[in-house]
């Protein structure tokens, strides 16, 4: 039988708002035409909004993760998207890159990728990168087996928020990685754009210490998202964020939005991680009849208590507003 182009697969993976979005918009700027599968944990798919380039194909796997409440949906996605590159002679993309839920572990998506026979003679994995935001990975990689799977199957390891970090944080990382993942290259982003082909040239590990035979436990992560008909202004929100980012510093581990301000026609991008609140991004200008803000926040305990005190905060009712928990 003739032997079949395997179509390249890049997954990136990193634990909750450690920067994969960013990267992935700047590996589509790369001018190589990509296919997209986005997995989201919470319910509210958020991250397509945040693609730069939306004249993609774009799959949004949301609700769950690929590694457990979602992981039939991977192969099926793989197929159509095979099915679709097949069809014509001008290919509608040359390479797939699957962006995971930030707790997702990587292992199940390669053993789809890799073992299920219809699917490993198609695609090969190109290379697996896992962000790491220097401020904050060595609390996350203590605390979450899900950040340590991300590290341990990874190619290469991407530290972002530099920005954020002093030398001190910067080089206990380093430390860090070099005793848990002795063997993976780390490249360190820079907050202005960079040449991704670096990302490529770094040869993958040798060996992995990977997490033992036992599947991961259960995801401790809980979400809940929230519709808003009426947004406030920025102060207005981002102190009833903050307020929330600081009485539950243990337990919000993630916020992320698409916000519609009333003194601004264009959407914002809002995200909170690790504690920190960054500034609205605003998105590009998109035809969007739905003008209603979404949030989603992620939590390790009671996402629905969260939920009703930032909507206390914002002096709204929730029989306005529909919360979706997860
Ligand atoms: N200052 C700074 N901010 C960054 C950097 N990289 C990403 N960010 C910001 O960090 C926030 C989260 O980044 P994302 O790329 O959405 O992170 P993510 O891993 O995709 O998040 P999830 O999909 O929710 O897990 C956004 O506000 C980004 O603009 C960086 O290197 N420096």
């Amino acid at each position: 039988m003739m032997e079949l182009t395997k179509i390249p697969v890049i997954v990136v993976t990193g634990f909750l708002g450690s920067g994969k979005t960013t990267l992935l918009n700047r590996l589509l700027a790369d001018g190589v035409k990509t296919a997209v599968v986005i997995n989201e944990f919470g319910a509210t798919a958020i991250d397509q909004d945040l693609l730069l380039n939306q004249d993609i194909p774009m799959t949004v796997l949301s609700g769950g993760c690929l590694c457990c409440q979602i992981k039939g949906a991977l192969a099926p996605t793989l197929k159509n998207l095979w099915m679709a590159w097949n069809k014509t002679d001008t290919k509608p993309f040359e390479r797939i890159i699957i962006e995971t839920s930030g707790v997702a572990s990587p292992e199940p998506i390669l053993d789809t990728l890799l073992r299920e026979p219809w699917l490993s003679k198609r695609y090969r994995l190109q290379q697996i990168v896992a962000t790491l935001a220097i401020p904050s990975a060595i609390t996350q990689l203590e605390r979450h087996a899900e950040a340590r799977a991300q590290m341990a199957w990874a190619d290469l390891l991407l530290l972002t928020h530099a920005d954020l970090a002093d030398a001190a944080q910067h080089a206990e990382l380093i430390d860090y990685l070099k005793l848990q993942a002795p063997a993976t290259p780390t490249l360190t982003a820079t907050r202005d754009p960079f040449d991704t082909s670096t990302l490529q040239s770094k040869t993958p590990p040798s060996f992995r210490r990977v997490p033992s035979g036992q599947a991961l436990p259960e995801h401790g992560f809980r979400s809940v998202s929230l519709y808003l008909e009426h947004t406030p202004s920025w102060p207005r929100l981002q102190a009833t964020l903050q307020a929330l980012l600081t009485n539950h510093a243990d337990d919000l581990v993630r916020i992320k939005g698409v916000v519609y301000f009333p003194e601004c026609a264009e959407a914002f991008a809002v995200h909170a991680v690790a504690g920190h609140l960054y500034p609205p991004i605003q998105l590009p200008e998109r035809p969007n009849l739905d003008r209603r803000s979404r949030l989603v926040l992620i939590t390790v305990s009671n996402p629905e208590q969260l939920a009703n005190e930032l909507l206390i905060h914002l002096g709204v009712e929730r029989s306005q507003n529909p919360i979706r928990l997860h």
